[in-house]
């Protein structure tokens, strides 16, 4: 769900009126769940954000980071450094599921927390590197990128 805010002012949105002085929270989780906009939208299914050459559609609006006025100030830095993060990691390990006794992947049951944020559970899983001499800086070498650098 969104961030909590109060009205500072009566207003009516969408025939609804909504006094001064109470708490609007943004349901978040119907946004991203419109099963119109995103058909089984419990699906993890990030092509729903790609055009078929891998370009990125406008539909990647950040709901996470709210809206108008106290829009998050860190939203660019923060998005940044998730992409710096995760492919550095996807590049050189790979997340595959857990083997039973025979070898067998163990499926993942996937389980969400509850409340205002929500994520998903814990679950076990094996975290392989890709290449034998995964390292900084095999990474380094690879992308041409120093993690260590700072950027300007
Ligand atoms: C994935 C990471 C982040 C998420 C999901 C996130 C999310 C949010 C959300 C939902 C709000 C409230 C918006 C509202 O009131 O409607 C917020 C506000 C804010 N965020 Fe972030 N944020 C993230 C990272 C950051 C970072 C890295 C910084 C600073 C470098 C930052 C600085 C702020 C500040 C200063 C506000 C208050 C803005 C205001 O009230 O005017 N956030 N953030």
């Amino acid at each position: 769900m969104g961030i909590p805010h109060a009205t500072t002012t009566s207003d009516i949105y969408n025939g609804y009126f909504i006094p001064k002085g109470v708490v609007v929270i943004a349901n978040t989780w119907a946004m991203t769940h419109d099963a119109q906009k995103y058909p089984n939208p419990d699906e993890f299914k990030p092509e729903r954000f790609l055009h078929e050459d891998g370009s990125l559609t406008s539909d990647t609006m950040p709901l996470g980071f709210g809206w108008g006025r106290r829009i998050c100030v860190g939203q660019h830095l923060a998005e940044a450094a998730l992409w710096i993060a995760i492919t550095s990691f996807l590049a050189t390990f790979s997340i595959q599921k857990i083997l039973d006794e025979h070898g067998e992947e163990i499926p993942v049951v996937p389980k969400f927390s509850t409340g205002l944020i929500i994520h998903p559970e814990t679950f076990p899983c094996r975290i392989v590197p890709r290449f034998k001499d995964a390292s900084v800086e095999r990474l380094t070498q690879l992308t041409g990128l120093d993690p260590f650098e700072s950027v300007t």
